[in-house]
């Protein structure tokens, strides 16, 4: 231990975090898999992918980064090209930052997550939302996408540069009708990125049947990965732009900053990969939503109510009801928070009652039940 006093809490520091049950959407799909587990501490130094680089992060052969780059990703996530970057967001900027000037438009969805908005705005582009339908669906329709564009075509002249779509949202886990969306896009001449942050690594997911023209997925938050980590998709037609390189340093790529994620980051996702190609097919994702729907329905039936898609497609979820906040008025906001933290259940913010989002992803059925079974017990104690 430091003798310097203002360092000892410092060091290694333990996570008190309940991990029995997790449902924090931001953690199940980045849990890590035994194998990636292993890779974190094999790899954690610094730049030791490094080992065997003679200058392109993507060109190392030992550890296969090469063949994961060039072969397996761009067929898992659907695309011509892929790359790994620091992380969605990053991926985002990245496109937005090579196929735009500063002062152009982008189009998208009104359930967009913060970080593409602060990717444009950091691209410098004006930002047009599109906007959701009411309460409790939150839908993003073809109809609004293309109303969008009409009203950036006549305030400034031209179409947007670019469009987004977030793929399923980040809030109620709703996925859009993506082809149509796409298509539309495409009708006004306008290329387009899907966000997967929450698809590439939970969902079957392929781009180019999409019809996107770039993707962007997070390796921490869906892909088992520890982060920060994401992947980047483009096909072959924006190519040229996007992986652009260096005209003085001729093995770098210009977006990238020469290279992304090296060491521990990379690795846990290479690790992860096969675990994550698995839980990505067809029937094991129908297992997923069929637990979520279940547990939808439980939720409903204890007074909660599901709002956005429905029946629902996806593990992330959002429920609203006053079963838990009629509870926190006699008590206190923290109760539902201290009652789950006892059991060992993680995932709902400390504080919220009246609304709050959850992920089933990789819970099980059987967890899924205890944890009803827990939150059937709380009202029984509080109502009593
Ligand atoms: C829909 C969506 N997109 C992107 C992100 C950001 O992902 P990353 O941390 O990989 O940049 C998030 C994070 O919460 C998200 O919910």
């Amino acid at each position: 231990m430091s003798q310097d006093l203002s360092l000892q809490k410092f060091g290694f520091i333990k996570r008190d975090t309940p991990r029995t049950v997790n449902l924090d959407p931001l953690q199940t799909g980045g849990l890590l898999t035994p194998e990636a587990r292993e890779a974190l501490l094999e790899w954690g130094d610094g730049y030791s992918v490094c080992d065997y680089c003679g200058g392109m992060l993507d060109q190392i052969k030992t550890p296969p980064i090469f063949d994961f780059v060039h072969k397996s990703l761009p067929s898992f996530i659907g695309m011509d090209h892929a790359r790994v970057t620091n992380g969605a967001r990053e991926s985002k900027f990245a496109i937005m930052h090579a196929m735009t000037s500063p002062g152009d438009w982008i189009v998208m969805d009104g359930n967009a997550h913060y970080s593409s908005i602060v990717a444009a705005q950091r691209a410098r582009l004006n930002v047009k939302l599109v906007p959701k339908t009411p309460a409790p669906d939150y839908k993003i329709t073809p109809e609004a996408y293309a109303a969008a564009i009409e009203e950036v075509k006549q305030q400034s002249g031209k179409p947007p540069a670019l469009a987004l779509l977030t793929y399923p949202d980040g809030s109620y886990g709703n996925l859009a009708d993506a082809k149509a969306i796409t298509n539309l896009a495409h009708d006004f001449g306008v290329p387009i990125i899907i966000n997967g942050a929450y698809a590439i690594g939970r969902m079957p997911f392929k781009g180019k049947d999409l019809g996107a023209d770039f993707v962007a997925g997070s390796g921490h938050k869906s892909m088992a990965a520890s982060g920060p980590v994401g992947v980047l998709g483009v096909n072959e037609q924006y190519a040229a732009k996007v992986l652009q390189k260096s005209p003085t340093h001729k093995n770098k790529e210009i977006e990238f900053l020469g290279c992304t994620a090296r060491g521990a980051t990379i690795m846990t996702m290479i690790a992860s990969f096969p675990a994550v190609v698995e839980r990505t097919k067809p029937e094991s994702w129908e297992k997923e939503v069929s637990n979520a729907r279940w547990f939808s329905e439980q939720m409903e039936s204890i007074g909660m109510k599901q709002l956005g898609d429905k029946p629902h497609n996806h593990d992330l979820m959002f429920f609203e009801g006053t079963v838990f906040y009629d509870i926190s008025q006699k008590t206190d906001r923290y109760f539902l928070y201290r009652e789950l933290k006892e059991k060992s259940i993680h995932g709902i913010k400390p504080g919220l009652t009246k609304n709050f989002k959850l992920s089933t992803l990789g819970v099980g059925r059987e967890k899924l039940g205890f944890v009803m079974d827990t939150l059937k017990d709380i009202i029984k104690k509080y109502d009593g």
